[in-house]
This record gives structure tokens, sequence and C-alpha cells, in this order.
């Protein structure tokens, strides 16, 4: 069994961009988290999925959920006060109805640009060495900085940026994020880091750098054009640049 765990509970205060969280603001006419949504839905591997959303934003999810006949989506949690509580708020939950072994994608609701294949290889990775961790490389110089000035300059050959989906088996990641609470840790920043802190082997899967994370207004016009280079791939075969 695969489930997509899908974190929507952020307030967008990076996006600068009004009262309207970021996972509802629309790209081609369809709010970001519907996009993120239609993903998992449409892929033939996954089987269920769990959204962690704000209270304050439930009700909308769940208007968009019937509108865009979303069939998939099984669980609907509270978010809590941190993104580590929202997600274990969701494993939580698919872990009374679903067994150990079962294959968790912890995804972004504000990341609507993976593909098919970036799902299929976490879930093959999964099945393989345990969990996925998808990312992809670095191509800039990469520099540490504080009071605009440069204290470091970080060689760049085994750099990548940790994206999502990540994925893992329900039973382990579900324990760590439980000891995680217990020994007073809220607020880590994602289940990647988790892993890494509690000295688990962790596996890469490399990704697209079009795979971004709507974080800021630059984001969502950067998605924008990605999103109307894959509407004309569809509409005219227009190659993709690569
Ligand atoms: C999970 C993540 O997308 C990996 O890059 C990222 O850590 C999420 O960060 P956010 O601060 O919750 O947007």
């Amino acid at each position: 069994m695969n489930i997509a765990v899908l974190f929507a509970g952020g307030v967008g205060s990076r996006m600068k961009a009004g009262t309207v969280p970021k996972q509802f603001l629309e790209i081609h006419g369809k709010p970001v988290i519907v996009h993120t949504l239609e993903l998992f839905e449409q892929h033939p591997e996954i089987d269920a999925i769990a959204v962690a959303i704000l209270p304050s934003a439930r009700a909308e999810l769940e208007k968009l959920i019937r509108r865009f006949d979303i069939e998939k989506v099984r669980w609907v949690v509270n978010g809590g006060s941190t993104g580590q509580e929202s997600r274990h708020n969701a494993l939580k939950a698919i872990a009374a109805d679903c067994p150990e072994d079962a294959v968790v994608l912890v995804h972004d609701g504000v990341r609507p640009l993976i593909d098919a294949k970036i799902i299929s290889d976490n879930i093959d990775l999964v099945k393989r060495k345990g969990n996925a961790i998808t990312c992809s490389k670095v191509t800039e110089t990469i520099v540490e900085s504080r009071d605009h000035k440069i204290m470091n300059v970080i060689p760049r050959d085994h750099l990548y940026a940790a994206q999502a989906p990540q994925s893992f088996r329900l039973g382990e990641i579900l324990a760590l994020y439980d000891r995680a609470v217990s020994e007073g840790e809220n607020d880590s920043i994602d289940s990647c880091s988790l892993m890494y802190k509690y000295g688990e082997e962790i596996n890469r899967i490399t990704g697209p750098k079009t795979n971004i994370k709507i974080t800021t207004a630059d984001d969502l016009h950067v998605a924008r054009t990605y999103f109307s280079i894959i509407e004309n791939q569809k509409l005219y075969g227009m190659p993709s640049g690569e």
C-alpha cells in the first residue's frame, strides 16, 4: 500500500501575497494544492492520500476535494503549530488504519511540479532500500554569508538540494517522529533532517530542478512559467528545451 502525505499547513508568511494561504493561490485556473493532489490522484501506484491542513483552511480544502473529484483523499487532519507536528498528526491518522509496512510519500502541498516518474522512483527505492529522499543537484556556487559578507564557499561537487517527496515505511518514520517528541524536538525542518539526526542511512533519488517549492512570490511566477511550458508540450508537443 502506497500513501501520499501532503503537508498544506503553512500560513505562507514568506509569500507576502495577502491573506490567501499559498496552497490556495491559483495557477492556470486551479489552486496549487489541487495541482499537487491531482498528480497523486492520477498515479496508478498511489492508493490513498492524507492531507494535514490549517484548521482555518479545512473547509476550503474539503470543498476543493469535492469540486475537483479527488477520490483518493482518505484522511484530512488538522495541522499543528509546526510542520513537524502537522506531518506527525497525518502519520498517526494513517497508522490507525494501515499496516506498518505501508509506504508513505511525504510531500509539500506547495510542490505541484513533481511528475509520475518521481513518485514511481520513490516507491521503488523505499521497497528496495527502506527510504528515499528526492534531491536535485546544486549547480551554482554555494556560500555561507552573514551580515552581507561571504564567510565560506562550500565545494559543490557533492551538494544537492533535498526536496520532496521524502518517502519511508510508515512504522519506521512514525517511530522517529514519536521519538523526536519524547526527546523535546518539535520543530525539525523535515523528515530527512529527522532521519539524519537519528543516524539512519538515507537514500537519495535525483529529480529535476523544476520540482520547486512555492514559497515566495518569485516562486509562483516561475511555477506559472513551468506550467505554461507543460501545457504547450501537451497541446503542441513542444520540446522541453533539455
Ligand atoms: C521538505 C522541504 O520541502 C525539503 O526541501 C522543506 O524542508 C520544507 O520547508 P518549509 O519551510 O516547510 O517550506
